[in-house]
């Protein structure tokens, strides 16, 4: 039996979320913090045995689904996989694949869910068409909360597929975690490109970009430049726990830019300009102790503006200002990352910060509610291994 195992990471964005959608430079970077998926075909099981079926098990959240091949024909028409084309789920598609996750009883707390389980249904049938098989998954991620929970969701699901299916040649019986060639890792990133936009409605692909590539990004048009922080940067996350959606939020801010063409593209273009000046900053040197305060004062200044910018765009929340405030009182600079709206705050935790006070931000914070999450920025992209 055929199994792999895949693990994409989540990401901060230091800066250009929002803005990224409508054309400008964003800054991304990968953080320890992955969703795991592994997943087997049953060979056993061909296709038309009415014995086998797709299962998806949530582990965290104690969810399974399953549907049987013919089910899913019946709904979905006779599959066309062409694992090395990525294609678009159609509105029309989206609508059929709705009523198949809909047949299931998913607890009304978790209907946010639906959007992550019809992605899964169109990867998984564009790929592997109606073969009987079975995907795990777990996550260290909070899903919805900023940090890029539904792009690691969507790399790790078209990373496993893709390794079973012959669009990836790699040699199975290598041990370990393995990583993938360049033009392998742009494939699986378009694949979950698709994914993401059944989760976001209109990505950027910074997300599933950084996921799938790892490391710091600078992230344009779909382009991206990989950059390295001359320096380690110290990010505490707060994650103010207010649940919300990145597709809602992404289409709040492009109703505002129709409402405010002018004023919202001299937003989105303040942001660029921002984002460029802190990619420069962040790979400048700094070779002692006041060149690296001054750098870190620089990122400040940048985070300051941009969450300024974030703010104009409607995206921010009362949570979000509440811990704004609350680290402001140790002179320290935050900003919300990823889509807003709730979710996750970045605050710079300076080099020559004491550890006595990092201990009593987090106490404060933790105090209200929040909890407080230490990340390593910058690090692998998304692994495979076989087993
Ligand atoms: N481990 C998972 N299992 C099932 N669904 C998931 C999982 N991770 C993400 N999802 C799907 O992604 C959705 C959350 O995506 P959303 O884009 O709103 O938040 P995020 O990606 O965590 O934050 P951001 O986009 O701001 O970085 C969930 O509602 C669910 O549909
Ligand atoms: C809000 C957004 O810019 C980032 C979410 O992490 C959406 C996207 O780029 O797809
Ligand atoms: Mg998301």
């Amino acid at each position: 039996m055929a199994e792999v195992r895949a693990r994409a990471p989540g990401k901060i964005i230091l800066s250009g979320e929002h803005a990224v959608v409508h054309g400008s430079t964003a800054i991304a970077a990968a953080i320890n913090l992955f969703t795991h998926v592994s997943f087997h075909l049953d060979p056993s099981l061909p296709p038309g045995n009415g014995d086998g079926s797709v299962g998806l098990e949530l582990k965290d959240l104690g969810l399974a689904f399953s549907w049987s091949p013919s089910r899913l024909k019946e709904g979905l028409g006779d599959a066309a996989t062409v694992p090395s084309t990525p294609v678009s789920c159609s509105p029309e598609r989206i609508k059929l694949i709705a009523a198949l996750v809909e047949e299931h009883d998913i607890p009304e707390a978790k209907i946010w869910l639906s959007s992550g389980i019809s992605a899964f249904i169109h990867l998984y049938t564009s790929i592997h068409g109606y073969k009987p098989g079975k995907v795990v998954i777990s996550s260290d991620l909070p899903l919805g909360s900023g940090l890029g929970s539904s792009a690691s969701f969507c790399v790790a699901l078209a990373a496993s597929f893709l390794a079973l299916s012959d669009a990836i040649t790699i040699d199975k019986s290598q041990g370990g975690r393995l990583r993938l060639s360049e033009n392998e890792l742009q494939l699986v990133n378009r694949w979950a490109f698709e994914g993401e936009k059944i989760i976001h409605g209109k990505p950027s692909g910074i997300d599933n970009t950084v996921s799938a590539f790892g490391g710091m990004i600078q992230f344009k048009l779909g382009e991206l430049i990989h950059i390295e922080s001359s320096a380690p940067l110290r990010m505490l996350i707060t994650n103010t726990k207010v649940g919300r959606n990145t597709k809602a939020l992404v289409a709040g801010v492009s109703e505002r830019a129709s409402r405010h063409p002018d004023a919202m593209a001299a937003v989105f273009a303040a942001v660029n300009s921002i984002s460029k000046e802190l990619s420069t900053i962040i790979q400048s040197p700094a070779l002692d102790d006041i060149s690296v305060t001054a750098r870190e004062e620089k990122i400040e200044e940048l985070m300051e503006m941009n969450q300024g910018l974030l703010q104009c765009m409607g995206v921010s929340h009362a949570s979000i200002e509440t811990v704004l405030r609350a680290t402001m009182k140790y002179k320290l600079t935050s900003k919300l990352t990823g889509a807003g709206g709730g979710g996750c705050v970045l605050t710079l935790l300076p080099t020559l910060l004491s550890s006595t006070i990092t201990d009593k931000v987090v106490a404060e914070l933790e105090s209200s509610g929040f909890q407080c999450l230490k990340v390593e920025v910058g690090g692998e992209g998304l692994q495979i291994c076989f087993s």
